[in-house]
């Protein structure tokens, strides 16, 4: 990210801490909500090698409506990172909001229909991501494709969901070189009947409509990877008491079909298309407010063992 086109957006906010160097509340899109937003942290301890460094981009969860989830909810694991004594390969961290989906039973914050940044639907949530992802381009790290992409819950739908638009078609955004799903959902339809209290169905159907084709379409990405050659991380808890262990074996299956070998570590030396599960032990939401099974993911996923090198 250059310095330029941060300090030309309106809201930003900068800091420092002995650590890093923040600008927060970036706003990366034209005319956008108060849920256009990104912060970015760039840590003072650079990785050792530049050319083979990547961005970290961490996408939140809530089921596309929790107001009360947003990227702020990464700043807990970004914080055991930045303590950490060994070296990392991120050059930058960015976590960013998307307008949401209609909230109107929330307890304390409920949506409005006059908030524009709460009253979206599927493929909106999709499209602020990549909007968000082209304003990164801008920097030289992103131009370049080095950045990985982090989604916890339905932040992993959307993470994969960008992956396969970006590897799809040429653009000017390139894909991800690695993917880093937590507690995901990967077949909606699937989870709606697994769970059969209303909530799910509730959120399903604000962020993608009754049309349970669109339900399919929209999560299963079947042929959808094929083209996209790095590597996912999938992390799923078994003791989540929200999204089950199903949704993280249906997805690996679909990558299988699609070209990807299933691999039980990451320090083989990387070949791309490869995809590893973690099974971990704790609650669906205490992946990002403990923050340490977030950050151990992360650390993991940008690791230069893991990701394709950059080529010279
Ligand atoms: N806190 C959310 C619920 C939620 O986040 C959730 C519930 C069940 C399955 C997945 C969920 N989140 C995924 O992003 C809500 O109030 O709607």
């Amino acid at each position: 990210m250059t310095t330029e086109t941060l300090l030309t957006s309106r809201t930003a906010e900068y800091h420092e801490s002995p650590h890093a160097r923040y600008w927060t509340d970036v706003s990366y899109k034209y005319g956008g909500t108060r849920l256009n937003l990104l912060d970015i942290c760039v840590p003072k301890r650079q990785p050792e090698d530049p050319h083979q460094a990547v961005w970290l981009v961490y996408i939140h969860g809530g089921a596309w409506r929790d107001p009360l989830i947003d990227r702020k909810s990464f700043n807990t694991a970004l914080d055991l990172l930045l303590q950490d004594d060994q070296p990392h390969n991120i050059a930058g961290f960015v976590s960013l909001d998307y307008r949401l989906s209609p909230y109107p039973s929330h307890p304390t914050s409920p949506s409005s229909t006059h908030d524009d940044s709460r009253n979206v639907q599927h493929p909106e949530h999709l499209n602020d991501v990549l909007v968000a992802l082209s304003f990164l381009g801008s920097s030289a790290a992103i131009t370049a494709g080095r950045y990985v992409l982090c989604g916890h819950s339905c932040g992993a739908t959307l993470a994969m969901q960008a992956t396969a638009r970006l590897s799809a078609r040429y653009g000017a955004i390139q894909p991800p070189v690695a993917l880093s799903g937590m507690e995901g959902i990967y077949d909606i339809a699937a989870l709606v009947a697994t769970h059969t209290h209303p909530a799910y169905r509730e959120f399903v159907t604000a962020a993608f409509g009754q049309n349970e084709e669109t339900w399919v379409t929209a999560s299963q990405l079947v042929g959808k990877m094929e083209k996209w050659q790095g590597n996912v991380l999938l992390v799923q808890s078994s003791s989540d008491e929200l999204v089950d262990m199903e949704q993280t074996d249906s997805i690996v299956k679909k990558l299988v079909v699609q070209g990807f070998t299933r691999t039980s570590t990451t320090s083989t030396g990387n070949e791309g298309k490869q995809v590893l599960k973690v099974v971990i032990d704790c609650l669906h939401d205490e992946v990002w407010e403990k923050g340490t099974e977030l950050a151990k993911a992360i650390r993991v996923v940008t690791d230069k063992a893991w990701i394709s090198p950059a080529k010279h």
